[in-house]
């Protein structure tokens, strides 16, 4: 069914006193970038409800678009018809037509805000359930608990009916809770992680290390093909890419393999707050779980985030693997976190890195390389894309590949 708007309720958003016409508006901007590319869509953001007219745009993929903005409790797609009732009866049988299906009860909910209309609630409620009945003769009208309810709103500029209420993504518009700064490795963790800071209002901007030739353009394009699909819940993200390699070559060299690991963490995370501090991020964001791998005991984490005092959030702190990987299929990021790339981590672990690394000991070790000086230089070679949602970085690779064979 082609419906002509769209309305949208908010969650949390009302338990938010003063701030609430910052959310509203913050909510409104993200649904304007996520419909994008439905030019004819119009956004109108309202203290207690936002109205999206589709203006002819197709209403089935805008309302797939919807279920994924941060913010939005639940929203109903209506269709608006004129304010007679010959009109009114063309949209309700429309309606009615695609929802009602046989023996199932019903009931209408009149609501005026236009008190001029010549009916009142009653009389509307009673002359459209009769016309239903009317329509659909094995239909009944049951008015506690129906399987449909039509809803039906008079207002100034039109009627509009709707009867479905689809469930929204939930959470906090992306931007309220300020930028963070995720590690976006191209694992099946940090993706999901991402999408759960996200869900918390956090505008997030993804940092990714790699070390050519170590690690194949492929890896890259795999992490960059993880920040296009958490776009779809922010709009647009921006991806940074730090170049790593000089720094795990020169870790490899001196320090002890027990304490490679933790001193190529502690580079990475001062490097990952120098650019949170460059560019107005608050905190650090990253994928570990407890206790999963060797580098997430409680040690170690002590260990590594010894070099900042910049809070370290850990959204997937306490899933367990198959409540991560669960999360992940539902954000479409599964199938690929486990396309087989190295990342830069995994080509340079050791055999048996250190569980229980020393703080103590990790400073002398990292004292060995040029803290300094390798640091300035990996974020002289940082690059910054924009990132929107759909956009393919693998498929284009093998075709480079392809011209290549
Ligand atoms: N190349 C990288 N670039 C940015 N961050 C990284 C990178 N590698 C690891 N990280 C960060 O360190 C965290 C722990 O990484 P590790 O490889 O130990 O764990 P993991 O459980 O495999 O996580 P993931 O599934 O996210 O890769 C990651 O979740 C991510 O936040």
């Amino acid at each position: 069914m082609q419906y002509t708007e769209i309305m949208v309720r908010y969650g949390e958003l009302s338990t938010k006193g003063k701030n609430q016409r910052d959310f509203v508006n913050r909510l409104g901007g993200n649904i304007r970038k996520s419909l994008h590319s439905f030019p004819k869509v119009e956004v109108h953001p309202k203290r207690d409800r936002t109205h999206v007219t589709l203006n002819g745009e197709d209403s089935t993929a805008v309302i797939e678009r919807l279920k994924q903005v941060f913010g939005i409790q639940n929203f109903s797609p209506s269709l608006k018809v004129g304010r007679t009732l010959p009109e009114i009866h063309d949209g309700v049988l429309k309606m009615m037509q695609e929802q009602l299906k046989p023996g199932m009860t019903f009931k209408i909910n009149t609501r005026r805000s236009d008190h001029h209309f010549e009916m009142d609630t009653n009389e509307l409620n009673e002359e459209l359930g009769g016309f239903v009945l009317d329509n659909f003769p094995d239909a009944t009208v049951k008015m506690r608990n129906p399987d449909l309810i039509l809803r039906v709103e008079v207002r100034h500029n039109g009627v509009f009916l709707s009867s479905e209420t689809i469930q929204g993504a939930g959470g906090l518009p992306v931007g309220t809770a300020g930028k963070g700064m995720m590690m976006l490795s191209g694992g099946i963790d940090s993706p999901v992680a991402s999408y759960l800071g996200m869900k918390r209002g956090v505008d997030m901007e993804m940092i990714h290390f790699f070390s050519p030739p170590y690690t194949s353009p492929q890896a890259l394009a795999k992490a960059k093909e993880l920040t296009s699909k958490l776009a779809a819940f922010g709009g647009s993200l921006q991806f940074i890419q730090v170049p790593f390699t000089k720094i795990q070559e020169e870790i490899k060299e001196k320090v002890p393999e027990g304490y490679l690991m933790t001193v190529q963490r502690r580079m990475m995370l001062r490097i990952a707050v120098a650019i949170a501090k460059m560019r107005g991020g608050k905190a650090i964001f990253n994928g570990e779980s407890l206790g999963q791998v060797a580098s997430q005991t409680m040690e170690s984490m002590e260990a590594i985030n010894d070099v900042t005092n910049m809070p370290i959030l850990r959204p997937v702190i306490s899933l367990d693997k198959t409540e991560i990987i669960k999360q992940a299929k539902a954000i479409d990021t599964y199938e690929l976190s486990i396309l087989p790339f190295e990342d830069c981590c995994t080509i340079f672990a050791p055999p048996s890195p250190k569980t229980r690394p020393d703080t103590e000991r990790s400073r002398y070790y990292e004292a060995k390389i040029d803290v300094e000086g390798l640091m300035k230089e990996a974020i002289a070679g940082i690059e910054v894309s924009e990132i929107k949602p759909g956009q393919n970085y693998l498929n284009q690779n093998e075709d480079v590949f392809a011209e290549l064979l």
